[in-house]
C-alpha cells in the first residue's frame, strides 16, 4: 500500500502551530491529550473514551508489534487523530483504512510537557499536501470543549440491545456509554449474561429486563452528558446491585449527591499506582481519564485512592451494593492486577456469589 508522506500542521489553544510529517491526511480537531503507556496502542485506539479527543503517544515508537484484530476494543478508532514521534507503517495503513488522520515526526515530549503545563487543549490538525498553518488554525478555531459535546454517548453507544451469552450466573444490565469490548468479555468470562443496552435506556426497560446487576460503563466526556445513566441509578440503588468503571464511577457519584470536576490533564497510562485503604495494597492500574469525583457525597466512601495525587479511584456503599472504581480494572492492555473486580461485582448478586463459586469449582 503507498503510504502518504506530506505536510502536517498542528495547531495548539496556546497559540502555537508546530510543523510535522503527515502519514494520514485529513482535517480535523479535538481535545489533545496524551497517553504514557508504552503498550497497548490498538487497544487505546479502538477506547470509545478516547471519542473527540486527539490522542498523543509519549511512547516514541508507536506500532512495533503490528496490529492484531483480537487486541480492539471495539469496531473502530476513537480519537479524531493520532500523533506519535514515529508510526510503524502497520500502524499508519490501519490509520489510512480507518480514515483517521495521522501525524508524526513531531517532538511530542515538547507537545506533553505543554499539556502538562497548561492542561489538555484543544487543537487542529491538517495533513495533506499543500495544506497550511491557516488551515490548522481554521480546525482549531471550530474545536468544541468536551463538556460542549452534549450527545457524545449516542456516538458511541449501540443503537440496540445486544446480548452475550456467559454462563447463567448472572444477567447484568451493562449501560453502552461506549464500553471497551473487554468489559463484556471480562463478565462472560465469569459465567455472567451480559444485556448491553443504550446509553439512553430507560427505568420501564431496566424494570422489564430485571437484571442481577447495574452496571454503568466507561465512556468519553463529561459526565454531566449521561443524565440518563444517573436516572437508572438513582432509581435502582438499593433494589440492585450497582457497579461503574471511570466514567461508569462518575455517573454514580453524581447520582448519589456526589460531585465531579476536569482535572487538568488527566491520568492515561498503564502504570497508575492505587491503593486500596482498607488492605494498604497497591496495584499498578490501566487508566483514562480527564475528569474526577471531585466530592463522593454522602452515601459513597472512598475505598481507593491514586498514589501520585489522592484523586478517588475506587467509591463503594457495602449496604447498598454498590462498587466503582476509577480505573480500568479489565486491563487491556494490563497490568493484571485488578481484574478481581469483576469477581467483587458478580459476588454483590442474590446467589449469584455461590452460583459463580459453583461454576468456577466445576470448571
Ligand atoms: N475512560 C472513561 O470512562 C473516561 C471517563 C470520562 N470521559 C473522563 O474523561 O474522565
Amino acid at each position: 500500500m503507498y503510504l502518504v508522506m506530506s505536510d502536517a500542521y498542528i495547531a495548539l489553544a496556546d497559540g502555537r502551530v508546530v510543523e510535522a510529517r503527515g502519514r494520514v491526511p485529513g482535517r480535523t480537531r479535538g481535545e489533545l491529550v496524551f497517553t504514557t503507556a508504552y503498550t497497548g496502542y490498538e487497544e487505546s485506539l479502538t477506547d470509545p473514551s478516547y471519542e473527540e479527543q486527539v490522542l498523543t503517544f509519549s511512547y516514541p515508537l508507536i506500532g512495533n508489534y503490528g496490529v492484531r484484530e483480537e487486541r480492539l476494543e471495539s469496531d473502530r478508532v476513537h480519537p479524531r487523530a493520532a500523533v506519535a514521534r514515529e508510526f510503524t507503517d502497520d500502524v499508519v495503513e490501519w490509520l489510512a483504512e480507518e480514515d483517521v488522520p495521522a501525524i508524526d515526526h513531531i517532538d511530542t515530549r515538547d507537545l506533553v510537557t505543554s499539556i502538562r503545563e497548561e492542561g489538555a487543549m484543544k487543537c487542529g490538525i491538517a495533513v495533506g499536501d499543500d495544506v497550511t498553518p491557516e488551515d490548522a488554525r481554521e480546525e482549531l478555531a471550530k474545536c468544541k470543549g468536551m463538556s460542549e459535546h452534549v450527545d457524545i454517548g449516542k456516538q458511541v453507544s449501540v443503537d440496540e440491545p445486544e446480548h452475550y451469552t456467559g454462563g447463567g450466573v448472572a444477567d447484568v444490565a451493562l449501560v453502552d456509554c461506549g464500553a471497551k469490548g473487554s468489559i463484556v468479555s471480562s463478565l462472560t468470562e465469569r459465567g455472567a449474561d451480559v444485556h448491553l443496552l443504550p446509553y439512553d435506556t430507560t427505568v420501564s426497560e431496566i424494570e422489564s429486563l430485571d437484571p442481577d446487576v447495574l452496571f454503568i460503563s466507561n465512556g468519553p466526556g463529561d459526565p454531566a452528558n449521561f443524565e440518563q445513566a444517573a436516572t437508572l441509578v438513582e432509581e435502582f440503588v438499593g433494589e440492585i446491585p450497582i457497579a461503574g468503571i471511570c466514567l461508569g464511577q462518575q455517573v454514580v457519584a453524581r447520582a448519589l449527591g456526589g460531585t465531579t470536576e476536569k482535572m487538568a490533564f488527566g491520568h492515561r497510562g498503564v502504570n497508575q499506582p492505587v491503593m486500596d485503604l482498607e488492605t494498604g495494597q497497591v496495584v499498578m492500574t490501566t487508566q483514562n481519564h480527564g475528569y474526577t469525583v471531585a466530592d463522593p457525597g454522602d452515601t459513597l466512601n472512598v475505598t481507593q485512592r491514586n498514589v501520585n495525587d489522592d484523586t478517588a479511584e475506587g467509591l463503594a456503599n457495602e449496604d447498598l451494593d454498590v462498587i466503582t472504581r476509577q480505573y480500568h480494572p479489565e486491563a487491556n492492555p494490563g497490568p493484571h492486577d485488578t481484574l478481581g473486580f469483576f469477581d467483587e461485582v458478580l459476588g454483590m448478586v442474590g446467589h449469584g456469589g455461590d452460583k459463580q463459586r459453583k461454576a468456577v469449582a466445576d470448571d
